[in-house]
């Protein structure tokens, strides 16, 4: 088993698609966690559906109880057990929550706890108060930390320390990954795995998030959709999700991580528009759902969760 965690936007599901283009063993099973009710991540990895398991409405790790371990021992006990599991966990989990499945199981074996970071936030994701303690447990729980966006970090060698400094055990790789603000599809697999210790996060400071779900069935102006997401980069962390913009035929991806945006063609499935939102509980996080509602000619787009 393979666990993938990191922060929203980190990159787990660029990393997740490297990994299954650079070839995985066959019958492999994915596990795709998202925070929100729709799992958007689901749709962005090209894998068959068949074996894909699909978590939405909660972050895994504080529910382990159910569904996850129950899906993972109905799994095992198959006449044809799944050869390797990888499981991309939630931007908000505590990755060592997940590999302690492995750790006590005796059908699964944990390989590594893979953990993505934003080279270019780790200064302000460490001294955020509502996002440090997940941010640095998801570091501390990992055997590889693979860091990218490093060159939009005001000084790299000193991110680098700081990971170092959370976690002595792991290895560290510096995956280049662009500037900031650049999206893109590369993402180089990097190399082998050192055993580390881990740290369980409180519960408690899942407290202060909100997500919200909205349906967005008409095309929208993508500059005034973004203008409003960055304008709301204070209490936004994170929104995903597909829309149809005004000018363009094909259904667009929408990216926003670290109050960057992008748009890119969509994958052709479903066709489904929707957006989730990830973010800072508060009135401004509420202005911002409003504001996103308005946008329809004042007609609500979707369930506020
Ligand atoms: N420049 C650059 N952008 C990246 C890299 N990896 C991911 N991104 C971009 O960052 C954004 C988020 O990437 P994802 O792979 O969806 O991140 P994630 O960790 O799966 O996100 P959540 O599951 O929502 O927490 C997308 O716009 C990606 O294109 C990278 O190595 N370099």
């Amino acid at each position: 088993m393979t666990v993938i965690g990191g922060f929203l936007g980190a990159g787990k599901t660029t990393y997740l698609n490297a990994l299954i283009r650079g070839g995985i063993p066959e019958n492999s099973l994915i596990v795709i966690n998202d925070f929100g009710d729709i799992n958007i991540d689901a749709e962005l990895i090209d894998y068959r559906d068949e074996q894909m398991i699909q978590l939405t409405n909660g972050c895994i790790c504080c529910t382990l109880g159910g569904t996850l371990a129950e899906r993972l021992a109905k799994a095992m006990r198959l006449r044809e057990a799944p050869r390797a599991v990888f499981i991309e966990t939630s931007g908000v989990a505590d990755p060592a929550r997940i590999a302690d499945l492995a750790r006590v199981s005796h059908r699964l074996m944990l390989e590594e706890v893979v953990c993505l970071v934003d080279g270019g936030r780790i200064d302000l994701n460490c001294r955020d108060p509502l996002i440090g303690d997940t941010w640095r447990a998801q570091i501390q729980a990992a055997t590889r930390i693979l860091v990218n966006r490093l060159s939009a970090a005001h000084d790299p060698q000193a991110c680098l320390g700081e990971l170092r400094r959370l976690n002595a055990a792991a290895s560290i790789h510096d995956m280049g990954g662009g500037q900031a603000g650049a999206p893109t599809e590369e993402c180089s697999i990097a190399s082998p795995v050192v055993a580390a210790g881990h740290l369980y996060h409180d519960v408690a400071s899942q407290r202060g998030w909100r997500s919200a779900s909205l349906a967005m069935p008409h095309a929208v102006d993508p500059d005034r959709l973004g203008d409003i997401l960055t304008g709301y980069g204070d209490v936004l962390l994170r929104a995903k999700g597909f829309v149809y913009c005004l000018g363009r035929q094909q259904r667009q991806l929408l990216q926003f991580s670290g109050r960057r945006l992008s748009y890119r063609p969509a994958p052709a499935r479903d066709g489904r528009c929707q957006l989730v939102c990830i973010g800072r509980a508060g009135p401004r996080f509420e202005a911002l759902v409003a504001t996103l509602a308005s946008l329809e000619d004042g007609e609500s787009m979707g369930a506020v969760l």
